[in-house]
């Protein structure tokens, strides 16, 4: 029988029957090529040996003491190598002991990278790539995205990716929990990469937030508080959450029980020092006579405070926004960038429940009112050193349409995943801001949310400390000397 090759395409080899009749139907076979035995072998050898030089280069160092200890016992006997392993251990040792930190920057963390690379990420990448849709397959060979590197910290691994040409990282985004599962992690984010064409798979492993954390130390010295970033809590990766007052206004969302007071009470905390120093003010909005009653004694001393709902809570932010105009008026010209002074000390002004103001109220007129104060205040306060606050259960438009005039928003647990966009700005929930799965349970969840830092478009899971009724009690006797200190002065 005779066979032809014919091409179909780049790369295409079909065998077909010669045939002499030419009604005869073809008839169709996959090419078989005889290739000589001894260039089956020179081939497989070849295949093996480049496999073993790629191992040994990416094994180098503990193939290396592996052969260095193997070598020294036998030339020298098994003492000598099992003696160096255990003083080695023994300096591993100390070193963790007397410098934890840098020990394991050098070692701890680079050894769990390796073998999260190895024992994870290496071993599952080809099933969890085809099953989540991210390889391709064209003319029988598959391509997949390959892993660059690996960093592991102490609750998460950053898996960095270079994807296939012409993936983009929405595509990654789209299976998040696809690669979470895969890899066995509690939750994935995908982050910018290094370069086009990369990605930053961020995996968490443990949740560091889960537990509670205590309310920060109470600082004493005023120099010690930086208005650009006051430390309110915890970032995901241990770091403080640092959060910016001064040039900026903060908007804290939250479904009922999130724990809006406690980032309210952190930002209190950390500003003690400074109200105590006469360089800050902080005045206080509590339209639920609930959050901030507690501390206001402090309020009432170190600036102002209202629980009014017939209007004295509107006066007090109309008081502001005049404030804020006659300060504005004479910094005019004057005054470039905004620095507390015991003349202009900075004014935080705290509204616990946004809505109240500008959607609940019965009162038409106050509503109107207190809209055009904060307006005045958030589109013009940032330079002349005035700071609101806003704490709000609900994200939506109808209830706050003021919320795009705060440059700075945290995300607590939200009810609705649509209403992370709406705090955060939109695509921050692909980005990895669940803010609606936040946990209800108040010891897991509570304080927990999401920012974006001025750093980085990525959202950031924080936590604020707690601020218990003994801690704010403890602030007030700081303050004011006696834990019901009234000063006597006014409310508004
Ligand atoms: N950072 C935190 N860590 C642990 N538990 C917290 C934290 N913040 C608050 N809690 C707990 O969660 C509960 C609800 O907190 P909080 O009253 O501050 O929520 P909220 O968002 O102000 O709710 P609402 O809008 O209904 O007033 C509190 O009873 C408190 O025990």
């Amino acid at each position: 029988m005779a066979w032809e090759f014919r091409k179909l395409g780049p790369g295409e080899n079909v065998a077909v029957e010669a045939s002499g009749d030419p009604f005869a139907p073809p008839k169709w076979a996959p090419p078989v090529w005889h290739m000589p035995e001894g260039l089956v072998l020179l081939v497989n050898a070849l295949r093996g040996v480049l496999a073993l030089v790629a191992f040994v280069v990416r094994n180098i160092v503990p193939l290396s003491l592996a052969g260095g200890l193997a070598w020294l016992g036998q030339r020298y006997g098994w003492r000598l190598p099992v003696g160096l392993v255990v003083m080695a251990g023994a300096g591993l040792g100390g070193w963790w002991a007397a410098d934890r930190a840098s020990f394991l920057r050098w070692v701890g963390w680079p050894v769990l990278s390796r073998w999260r690379l190895v024992r994870v990420y290496r071993r599952d990448w080809q099933p969890v790539m085809v099953t989540a849709g991210l390889s391709r397959t064209h003319k029988r060979r598959e391509y997949l995205p390959a892993i660059v590197k690996v960093r592991s910290g102490p609750t998460t691994d950053r898996v960095l990716v270079r994807m296939l040409k012409g993936q983009a990282p929405d595509a990654w985004e789209a299976v998040t929990a696809n690669l979470a599962h895969g890899f066995g992690a509690t939750l994935c984010r995908v982050r910018g990469g290094d370069r086009p064409g990369r990605v930053w798979l961020e995996f968490v492993r443990k949740d560091a937030l889960a537990t509670p954390i205590p309310a920060l130390p109470l600082c004493e010295d005023p120099a010690a508080v930086d208005l650009t970033g006051v430390v309110i809590g915890r970032c995901e990766d241990g770091g403080p959450w640092r959060l910016r007052l001064l040039g900026t206004h903060v908007l804290v969302a939250g479904a009922t029980g999130a724990g809006k007071g406690s980032v309210l009470w952190s930002i209190v905390r950390a500003l003690l020092p400074l109200m105590r120093a006469g360089l800050v003010e902080v005045w206080a909005i509590d339209p639920k006579r609930m959050e901030l009653s507690y501390g206001r004694a402090l309020f009432e001393r170190y600036g102002r405070y209202s629980d009014d709902p017939d209007g004295g809570m509107v006066e007090l932010l109309e008081a502001a926004a005049r404030d804020m105009n006659t300060r504005a008026a004479q910094f005019a010209g004057k005054v470039r960038s905004f620095t507390a002074s015991h003349e202009y000390p900075f004014r935080v002004v705290i509204v616990d429940e946004l809505a109240f103001l500008t959607a609940y109220c019965p009162s038409k007129d106050l509503r109107r009112r207190a809209e055009s104060a904060l307006a005045i205040l958030t589109s013009q306060g940032r330079s002349v050193g005035y700071c609101v606050i806003g704490a709000q259960q609900d994200a939506r438009k109808e209830v706050n349409n003021l919320r795009n005039l705060f440059p700075t928003r945290i995300a607590l647990r939200l009810d609705e995943d649509e209403q992370v966009d709406m705090v955060l700005g939109d695509g921050s929930r692909d980005r990895g801001a669940y803010a609606d799965k936040i946990s209800p349970i108040p010891r897991i969840g509570a304080g927990v949310g999401f920012v974006r830092l001025e750093t980085s478009p990525d959202p950031v899971r924080v936590r604020a400390g707690y601020v218990s009724d003994d801690d704010i009690d403890a602030m007030v006797v700081m303050a004011l000397g006696s834990p019901d200190g009234e000063t006597g002065s006014e409310a508004a």
